[in-house]
């Protein structure tokens, strides 16, 4: 099985806390060992927020704050990388996914971050999991699934169990403003529209404990949202 996880900033690194970083690399080895092969990408979390936000108020462009935005996400990828296993990670964080598919047939595992301006980390893990085929993809990130509104914001808001990537596509389409650099969604519109296109399997799942995306890929056991392929 070949699987992409993306593990937002805000899961892995809320705070720079080694053994977190160290959690997640223990699931990864243990997904590796029962032979996934996984393609990892990380978010930038708050670290990339606070640059971004440093910076927006020295006057950078969307553009440049982009790029403070994925040099933060390898940053991050790197702390992941430091934890992992040499043997079975690819000790590079690839810059596209040419070289992260390259790397993924060498290496049962490659973590990567951002790639390019103008998208988030959700893309490059949904260009990615279509790049390299993958049977699946999970996003583990901060809240336990997509709602119908911000949970963060509506106590009311309610979670899809299940949904198909082009409802998905509507839901992030409606609460979009023109995306700015450090700007947060549960999933990015780019990421929909891919999850759309190549009909794979997504799971959004709460990953503030890595056993939950452990428990997910091996037991297909979760509490969280499925975005399935649509039903033509
Ligand atoms: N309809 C919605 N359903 C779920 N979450 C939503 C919704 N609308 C907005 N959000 C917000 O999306 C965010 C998704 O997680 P968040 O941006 O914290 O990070 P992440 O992708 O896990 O990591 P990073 O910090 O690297 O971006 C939450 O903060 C949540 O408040
Ligand atoms: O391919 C990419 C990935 C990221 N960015 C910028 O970085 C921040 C942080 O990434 P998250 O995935 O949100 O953690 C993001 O808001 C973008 O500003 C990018 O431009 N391209």
């Amino acid at each position: 099985m070949k699987t992409v996880v993306s593990i937002g900033g805000s899961v892995l690194v809320p705070d720079l806390d080694a053994g977190r970083v160290e959690a997640y690399a223990d699931v990864i080895g243990s997904l590796a060992a029962a032979g996934h092969d996984l393609g990892v990408v990380v978010g930038g979390g708050p670290t990339a927020r606070e640059y971004i936000g440093a910076a927006r108020s020295l006057g950078a462009n969307e553009g440049e704050l982009d790029q403070l935005g994925i040099d933060t996400t390898r940053l991050n990828a790197r702390l992941l990388l430091a934890a992992l296993d040499e043997d079975l990670a690819s000790p590079t964080v690839p810059t596209d996914y040419e070289e992260a598919a390259e790397s993924l047939h060498r290496d049962r595992v490659v973590v990567m971050g951002g790639v390019v301006p103008a998208q988030t980390t959700d893309a490059v893990s949904a260009a990615l999991a279509e790049y390299v085929d993958a049977d699946r993809l999970v996003f583990a990130t901060s809240v336990p699934g997509v709602f119908d509104a911000d949970p963060n914001e509506d106590p009311d808001a309610e979670r899809y169990e299940e949904m198909t990537a082009s409802e998905l596509v509507k839901l992030v389409a409606r609460g979009e403003s023109l995306g700015s650099a450090g700007s947060n969604a549960p999933i990015d519109l780019l990421a929909a529209k891919v999850l759309d296109r190549s009909g794979i399997e997504a799971i959004v799942l709460d990953g503030t404990d890595p056993r939950a995306v452990e428990r997910a890929v091996l037991e297909d056991d979760y509490e969280g949202t499925r975005i399935g392929p649509n039903h033509d």
